[in-house]
């Protein structure tokens, strides 16, 4: 079918759309937030300032750690050459607490935004066929999309860990239009950031963007989407 964007004048021939989570469909900084800082008081390690964390977000969980805890340690004046030691041997035990924290907040502190739900809904309605894709771990994933009511939308839903790789490379969109038996020419990703873009374009998806998510602190403009959109609800079947 035809999805139009806006009121631009670019049409997709699509069959289904595989839409990323954080920053696309939730805005979850402060569920890492709260979460990031129960871990670093536990660590008994400073805190971070929250407005960084959007730029660290994008790349899963052992990623995000690592980065919050290689600044955390910095701003403490730590021997910038023994801090990758310092790091690995905080992971675990960061990794481990995190989870459990994460898991007792996970939704408490996000929020949909605006047009997600109508958005997706119409989507479905126009006969688009829809996965979830994202790199938040499954087990954080599948507690999300219910606490804010989108799990009924999703054919598929993959996580961070459902397969070998992570976003930006193509597998696991590869893999979500095997499970949907849909070509990657006709899936279409949505999503906030290069690593959705990235993935895309090594898969042979088209891509959209969202202009509100994290993209890693910068602007979405300079990623090369097909074309960007300030509400999933700009997209309509035709
Ligand atoms: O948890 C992350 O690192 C980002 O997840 P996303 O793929 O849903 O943006
Ligand atoms: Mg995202």
């Amino acid at each position: 079918m035809q999805v139009t964007v806006g009121a631009q004048a670019l049409h997709l021939e699509v069959d289904a759309a595989i839409v990323d989570l954080d920053g696309t469909m939730v805005d979850t900084i402060g569920d890492f937030a709260e979460a990031i800082a129960r871990m670093l008081a536990d660590l008994q390690l400073p805190a971070l300032d929250a407005a960084l964390i959007e730029h660290m977000v994008g790349k899963g969980t052992e990623h995000l750690l690592r980065s919050v805890l290689a600044h955390v340690l910095a701003q403490a004046g730590h021997p910038q050459a023994a801090r990758p030691e310092a790091v690995a041997r905080l992971l675990p035990t960061a990794l481990a607490r995190y989870e459990q924290h994460y898991l007792a907040i996970n939704g408490q502190h996000s929020a949909l935004y605006a047009g997600v739900l109508e958005g997706l809904q119409a989507l479905r309605a126009g006969g688009l066929r829809l996965a979830c894709v994202t790199n938040k771990p499954l087990a954080f994933t599948r507690p999300l999309l219910a606490a804010k009511g989108l799990q009924g939308l999703f054919e598929q839903v993959f996580g961070g860990d459902s397969f070998a790789t992570k976003k930006p490379d193509p597998l696991p969109l590869l893999k979500t239009c095997e499970a949907l038996g849909t070509t990657p020419a006709r899936t279409l990703m949505l999503g906030d950031s290069s690593n959705d873009a990235q993935a895309a374009r090594a898969a042979g998806c088209p891509v959209v963007l969202v202009t509100y998510g994290y993209n890693h602190g910068q602007s979405v403009e300079a990623v090369g989407a097909d074309a960007l959109i300030d509400s999933i609800a700009q997209l309509r079947v035709v």
